[in-house]
């Protein structure tokens, strides 16, 4: 895992990058920029515990390719939770939290999976224990505000002007951020590649 000094803010974007692609650098860059971060971990998974591993990537390519396409130096490619043999993000989230006292983290996430966040294991207390940021993605900018956590937690949500304090601020708190979007998706892109 990687290591943050206490008082930092730290974004947590979890993900397949199955491969990875411009749109995945152009959400952290958002992120670190429009949260105020100091570092941004990227986190890819040895397998989304919702999706197939039938067209899934090794985890050494898919870190590989996630660390050329990851440029500022504040964003840490890492597999910790492949070396520690965790899958679910709420035990990520409780193994990081336990190992790094002191350091504020948010979650980041693409609004496509706000979608179907309450599919995850114990979903609401994520929500009850980490501050989330969700960005925008074509597609999915309206369909979020019908989703099961967005209206769950309505009550917790908070203005995009204060962003830069989310990091800083008691769970439930969670975000939406517009700006530029990216189109991209690596189910598309495998799908070029197939032919
Ligand atoms: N173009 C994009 N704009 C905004 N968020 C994105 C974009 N692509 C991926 N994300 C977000 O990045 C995270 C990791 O996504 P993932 O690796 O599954 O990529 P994907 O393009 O959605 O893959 P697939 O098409 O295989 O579902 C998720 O939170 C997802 O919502
Ligand atoms: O914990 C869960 O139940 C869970 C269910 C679906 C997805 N996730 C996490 O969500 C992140 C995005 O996954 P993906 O496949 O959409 O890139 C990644 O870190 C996954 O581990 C987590």
């Amino acid at each position: 895992m990687p290591h943050a000094e206490k008082g930092l803010a730290v974004g947590l974007f979890g993900g397949s990058f199955n491969p990875p692609h411009a749109g995945h650098a152009l959400v952290a860059e958002i992120a670190l920029r429009r949260l105020a971060l100091d570092q941004l971990w990227w986190m890819v998974t040895p397998g989304n515990p919702l999706k197939s591993t039938r067209e899934l990537a090794p985890l050494t390519e898919r870190l590989h390719l996630s660390e050329r396409i990851a440029k500022n130096p504040k964003i840490k490619v890492t597999a910790f939770e492949a070396a520690h043999h965790v899958r679910y993000t709420a035990d990520t989230l409780a193994l990081v939290k336990a190992r790094n006292p002191g350091v504020d983290f948010v979650w980041i996430m693409g609004a496509d999976s706000l979608r179907d966040f309450h599919r995850w294991q114990r979903w609401r207390e994520i929500v009850l224990t980490f501050p989330i940021a969700v960005i925008d993605r074509p597609g999915a900018t309206l369909s979020f505000l019908s989703s099961v956590v967005a209206k769950t937690f309505d009550y917790a949500r908070i203005d995009e002007g204060d962003a830069p304090r989310l990091a800083r601020m008691k769970a439930p708190a969670w975000t939406f951020i517009h700006g530029p979007r990216s189109s991209l998706s690596s189910s598309a892109i495998r799908k070029m590649a197939k032919g």
